[in-house]
């Protein structure tokens, strides 16, 4: 039985594992798992040339807020959402709603037109439309859903935002993709499946129902074992981008300085730079006790607020 805390309405050792991430700034991560978060939205070139989501929200009527760091988003009311989703530049795919911290990890890996890139944990495909539109549609992209019913949602995604042709799909566990395909790829970005604690609400308990410490055991080694397989995936002088929408230092960087551990002198971390002002803080050097290495606070966890969501990045780099 988890025990809940009073005044968030979360388990209470989730709330005291928060405190210790966040320190100062707790109390205001906290909070905001209690109010609403505006939506994001992007505007995808692949379904119009002059993509400008401010433009294509006020054809339904909604007024957006452009986002600073990144033009071709905005985020808008949470009462607009419906008007948005449930209209004719959703359904087309000209307009895609997504958090604006999703955003960020095709942003930071930047995939380049002619690149061989990897998606090794893509449903429902909101990232790889932003890789393959990162790419305009040049080079290679495969993205791997081992799931059955994500994987068909990935393809309809990817189909319906004109990415269906160009996006090679592929229904593997990402854990044998470095074996079968080692050193194939430039860039692979690795969003990978875990224990969603940025998702979790107060409002709706079965969010963290199975949340605590074997759910964080079993996230974990997947996610080494995935961020080794993305590693082996990935050419000499390439680079993976991990990241999660965990808070768990299990889940980021322990997986990262685990990483770092096993393939010493074959992977490097590279720092991040976000234009995105104190909705950053770097990757924690100590958990528990434990002491991590110092290049680990070249790692980013973004801190959740009314608009961005919490996520945590990491960007490594395969010596050549
Ligand atoms: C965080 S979600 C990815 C979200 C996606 N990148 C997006 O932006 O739309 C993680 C995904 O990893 C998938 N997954 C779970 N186990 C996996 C495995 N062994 N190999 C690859 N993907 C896996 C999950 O089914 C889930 O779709």
């Amino acid at each position: 039985m988890i025990e809940i805390d009073d005044a968030y309405g979360l388990p209470c050792e989730f709330v005291g594992r928060l405190r210790a991430v966040f320190g100062e700034r707790a109390e205001e991560v906290l909070r905001t798992f209690g109010e609403t978060r505006r939506p994001g939205a992007w505007a995808n070139p692949l379904r119009s040339d002059d993509a400008d989501p401010l433009v294509l929200m006020a054809e339904v009527g909604v007024e957006g807020r452009r986002c600073e760091w990144l033009p071709e988003a905005a985020t808008i009311e949470s009462a607009d959402k419906s008007k948005v989703t449930e209209s004719a530049i959703a359904a087309d795919g000209r307009l895609y709603v997504q958090n604006l911290s999703s955003m960020l990890a095709p942003l930071v890996l930047d995939p380049q037109p002619g690149e061989t890139v990897l998606d090794l944990a893509a449903a429902p495909g909101g990232k790889t439309l932003h890789l393959a539109a990162r790419m305009r549609l040049e080079g290679e992209l495969a993205a791997v859903e081992p799931v059955r019913d994500r994987f068909f949602k990935l393809r309809q995604n990817l189909e319906r935002c004109g990415a269906g042709e160009f996006v090679r799909t592929f229904t593997h566990d990402g854990r044998d993709v470095g074996r079968k395909t080692p050193e194939r790829f430039d860039a692979v970005l690795l969003d990978a499946p875990c224990s969603s604690e940025a998702r979790f609400d107060p409002q709706h308990p079965g969010t963290f129902a199975y949340w605590g410490p074997r759910k964080l055991a079993e996230s974990a080694r997947k996610q080494k074992a995935l961020l080794r397989s993305a590693l082996d995936a990935t050419r000499p002088g390439g680079r993976v981008l991990y990241c999660t929408c965990s808070f768990a230092p299990e889940e980021n960087e322990l997986v990262v300085a685990h990483t770092l551990r096993r393939l010493a002198g074959v992977v490097e971390i590279e720092p991040i730079d976000l234009s995105i002002g104190d909705s950053q803080m770097a990757g924690l050097t100590a958990w528990q006790g434990k002491r991590l290495p110092d290049v680990i606070a070249e790692t980013v966890r973004i801190v959740p607020d009314d608009r961005l969501a919490g996520f945590y990045l990491a960007m490594l780099r395969k010596i050549d």
